[in-house]
């Protein structure tokens, strides 16, 4: 399996999962910062304080890109480095390592793919209401702005959010993310304000001629039980209207105002059902929806669903009601995440078809096992075996017509996995934490290999 002459190949991070540094060079607090330091929140008590200590250590992990061939590494800012409060005078040594990270990556002939916002939401923009307070969405445009005015000379490929879903409905839904609140009616607020972030940004990058735009999302195939092995199973009329709408509320929500413009009928009506839609201002979808050249589909897993009685209180957010969130017939990794990797071809020639209009690119995949470092190496044969699989589900879709332009492994680097903290490994190089040690992983072998190769 061959994949196309100009295919990007690379691998993806995020600030607050990998830098470390959290209070050097004018670093300001985010909401990341303030949930893992709050007991209970993360596992282990385990915070972003030192991660990977990649702010000392980029150059060595840019020799590591370098030397398994990856033609992209996708990053994220952190905001609370550029403008520690959020808002008013750019922090230039926050702003001058990402301007060394792009100069370093380029001399390595490595493209930097930036990512804005990461989830790491400066803590003084939190303590203003958040993403529920739809001034952030300006100050996210200004940030934005920043950015690019420094970078863009040498950044082609932007990303405005990764993930508006879990940002929205696990930061301000359920609250397992930062910034921890549960108000199902500030989770719709956040998930719209997030939108017209991404899209008052989206514009300011234009203006200031960003040659590629891309929206991040989480996606899967929305699947009953039955559907996972069987693509032919008729679901029942309770699993089919569940299903529609778990894919309104997981996709549709974001990709549907950034492509077309509209809201499908599902998120207005969870937004009547959860504090009414008086935050959705004539003009805001017309801003949303500023043109794109890319989405980003993060997949990990088909999103399992039947009717049911719905999500417990302290996982439930709004549109999760009547569904009861199922379990595939498949194995599962590290995460307890089922491994389906044809799931991916299902969603990426569903997403080429509802939204012709943009490219795709696989912006995450990848997995968490169990790894052992033994002898200097770890042999993490499961973590080969599931990408191997859905780089040939990437293959399929491609041959079904997807404009499919790369595909980014998560993750380059074992990182801090949010609320698991560090005891999930989805790194194809292995960290050690205590003596910082990098080891690439067989996974990490086998993909210089594929890279090299340009395909299986
Ligand atoms: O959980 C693995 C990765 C995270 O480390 C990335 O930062 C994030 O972009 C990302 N998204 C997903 C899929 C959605 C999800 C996010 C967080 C927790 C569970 C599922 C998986 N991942």
């Amino acid at each position: 399996m061959i994949f196309p002459e100009d295919f990007v190949w690379g691998a993806a991070t995020a600030s607050y999962q990998i830098e470390g540094a959290v209070k050097e060079d004018g670093r300001g607090q985010s909401i990341w910062d303030t949930f893992s330091h709050t007991p209970g929140n993360v596992a282990d008590g385990d915070t972003g304080d030192v991660a990977c200590d990649h702010y000392h250590r980029y150059k060595d992990d840019i020799g590591l890109m370098r030397e398994l061939g990856l033609a992209a590494y996708r990053f994220s800012i952190a905001w609370p480095r550029i403008q520690p409060d959020g808002e008013g005078s750019i922090n230039p040594r926050g702003l001058a390592f990402y301007d060394k990270l792009v100069d370093e990556l380029l001399a390595a002939e490595i493209s930097p793919y930036v990512t804005l916002y990461h989830w790491d939401l400066p803590q003084g923009l939190e303590d203003r209401g958040g993403w529920a307070n739809r001034d952030t969405a300006y100050r996210f445009a200004d940030y934005a702005q920043a950015v690019h005015e420094r970078l863009g000379d040498r950044v082609s490929d932007w990303a405005t959010l990764n993930e508006p879903w879990v940002s929205a409905f696990l930061g301000y839904g359920n609250g397992v993310h930062a910034p921890g609140r549960r108000d199902p009616a500030y989770a719709m607020r956040s998930a719209h304000h997030l939108l017209l972030g991404h899209g008052l940004a989206a514009r300011r990058l234009r203006e200031g001629g960003a040659q590629r735009i891309m929206l991040v999302v989480n996606s899967a195939p929305v699947l009953t039980p039955a559907q996972v092995n069987d693509p032919s199973a008729v679901p029942d009329e309770a699993d089919a209207a569940v299903v529609h709408r778990i894919h309104a509320l997981l996709t549709r929500q974001f990709l549907d105002p950034a492509v077309y413009g509209t809201y499908p009928e599902e998120v207005i009506e969870a937004a009547e059902r959860n504090g009414g839609t008086g935050h959705i201002q004539d003009g805001d979808l017309a801003l949303i929806n500023a043109p794109i050249d890319l989405v980003g589909v993060n997949y990990y897993n088909p999103c399992v669903v039947e009717a049911g009685p719905g999500l417990p209180a302290d996982a439930a957010w709004p549109g999760s009601e009547d569904v009861k969130f199922a379990t595939a017939d498949a194995p599962t990794t590290a995460m307890g995440w089922p491994i389906v990797p044809d799931g991916l071809s299902r969603l990426l020639v569903r997403l080429s078809q509802d939204y012709p209009q943009v490219g795709l690119m696989v912006t995450e995949n990848g997995a968490a096992f169990d790894d052992v470092l033994e002898h200097g190496r770890v042999h993490d044969a499961q973590r080969v075996a599931y990408l191997d699989g859905h780089l040939r589900e990437v293959w399929r879709a491609i041959e079904a017509g997807a404009d499919l332009r790369g595909y980014l492994v998560w993750s380059l680097l074992d990182n801090f996995e949010w609320a698991e903290g560090y005891r999930r490994r989805f790194g194809i190089v292995h960290v050690d934490y205590g003596t910082q040690t990098r080891v690439p992983k067989d996974s990490a072998l086998w993909y210089r290999g594929v890279i090299g190769r340009n395909g299986l």
